[in-house]
């Protein structure tokens, strides 16, 4: 991929940053626009604090998006970032929207991260389509100016547009998830970036489409009926299974529980309840706080209610996840109908 044109917006471009305008707010007829969302201190502050939690807990992740990775930190999943970032997501949720030709949807970011641009390890990313409804993206720090830190290069390029964007520091970018986009090459130093994505969930998709679940704080829990090469558990005949991938920060110890109950008893009945019940383990001190504080975060959140169609789902009891010390690897057992079964599940430790 080629940087065609300076490092300043391209000639021609029809989408504009705030910082070059000179104005709030710009938008294009794609639904790419620019907004001011977080204080430069916030965006300081979330790059020390994600180098931060990076050093301390295995680093930067790059097995999260799929072929189109990135090198991020999950923000959920510390309490530390989270607690800069949350604040804003109301108003990046009310920036976002207007990037949508229906502003009767919701936007909820289910997916949100950090990513780290390094000279050093992963420089730029492909062209790509986001698998979000609308992505948010928010730019933590400033391109270098002759020494110090910053970064040369980099920049979001949007295909159709032909037309790369570098919005200032604390400002949003908004854009649909189907517009295809790529993260221009970095020259030298670092660049950060704050992404969200929105999932779009109607009612009548909810049921087809996998269930994200957020547990507050240190927890991201995704439930799916996908049927792949390894299912966990097999379909008995009579209907898709349902797993749960359970990612969480805290202890390796702690259990998770997947609990289905169908309203109605004859089994008969479209709507099913369907819940996640965490079995928290001994942690380390050290670790304890965060995990106390995820928990009252979560309360009151751990009861969903699964369309029609989700009774046959139910028929099994309980999943019991238990991850295991070894990183990437988690056991669960399942019991239906009296019948125990164990597999394997990736849980991120
Ligand atoms: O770095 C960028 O500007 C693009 C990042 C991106 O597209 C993504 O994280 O999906
Ligand atoms: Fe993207």
């Amino acid at each position: 991929f080629e940087l065609t044109g300076s490092t300043d917006a391209v000639e021609g471009c029809t989408v504009n940053s705030s910082s070059v305008q000179g104005r709030s707010l710009a938008h294009s007829s794609l639904g790419v626009r620019v907004f001011p969302l977080l204080p430069e201190e916030t965006c300081t502050a979330l790059i020390a604090a994600a180098e931060d939690v990076a050093s301390r807990s295995g680093g930067w992740s790059t097995d999260r998006h799929g072929k189109y990775a990135t090198t991020d930190l999950e923000v959920r999943s510390y309490p530390s970032l989270w607690a800069l970032v949350e604040p804003y997501l109301t108003a990046a949720a009310a920036g976002s929207l207007a990037s949508l030709a229906d502003t009767s949807e919701e936007v909820t970011f289910h997916d949100v991260f950090i990513v780290r641009y390094d000279e050093r390890g992963q420089r730029s990313l492909d062209t790509h389509a986001d698998g979000s409804r609308v992505t948010l993206q928010v730019t933590l720090n400033a391109p270098s100016s002759s020494s110090g830190s910053g970064f040369t290069g980099g920049g979001t390029y949007f295909e159709q547009l032909q037309c790369r964007v570098q919005p200032g520091v604390g400002e949003a970018l908004a854009f649909p998830g189907d517009l295809r986009h790529s993260g221009l090459e970095i020259y030298s130093g670092r660049r950060y970036v704050l992404v969200g994505f929105s999932k779009h969930v109607t009612a009548s998709e909810e049921e087809q489409e996998n269930l994200h679940l957020t547990f507050g704080q240190g927890y991201n829990v995704s439930l799916s009926d996908e049927t792949d090469e390894q299912p966990c558990i097999k379909d008995g005949g009579s209907g898709p299974a349902v797993r749960a991938h359970v990612s969480w920060w805290g202890c390796w110890q702690d259990s998770f529980s997947l609990n289905v109950r169908s309203k109605d008893r004859s089994g008969q009945s479209s709507l099913s309840l369907l819940w996640l019940q965490q079995q928290a383990a001994d942690c380390e001190a050290t670790e304890r706080s965060v995990w106390q504080q995820t928990l009252q975060f979560a309360e009151g959140s751990w009861v969903t209610e699964l369309a029609d169609g989700s009774a046959t789902r139910a028929r099994f009891r309980l999943v019991q996840l238990e991850a295991m010390p070894k990183k990437g690897l988690g056991l669960g057992t399942l019991t239906m109908r009296g019948q125990r079964m164990v597999c394997h599940l990736p849980v991120r430790v």
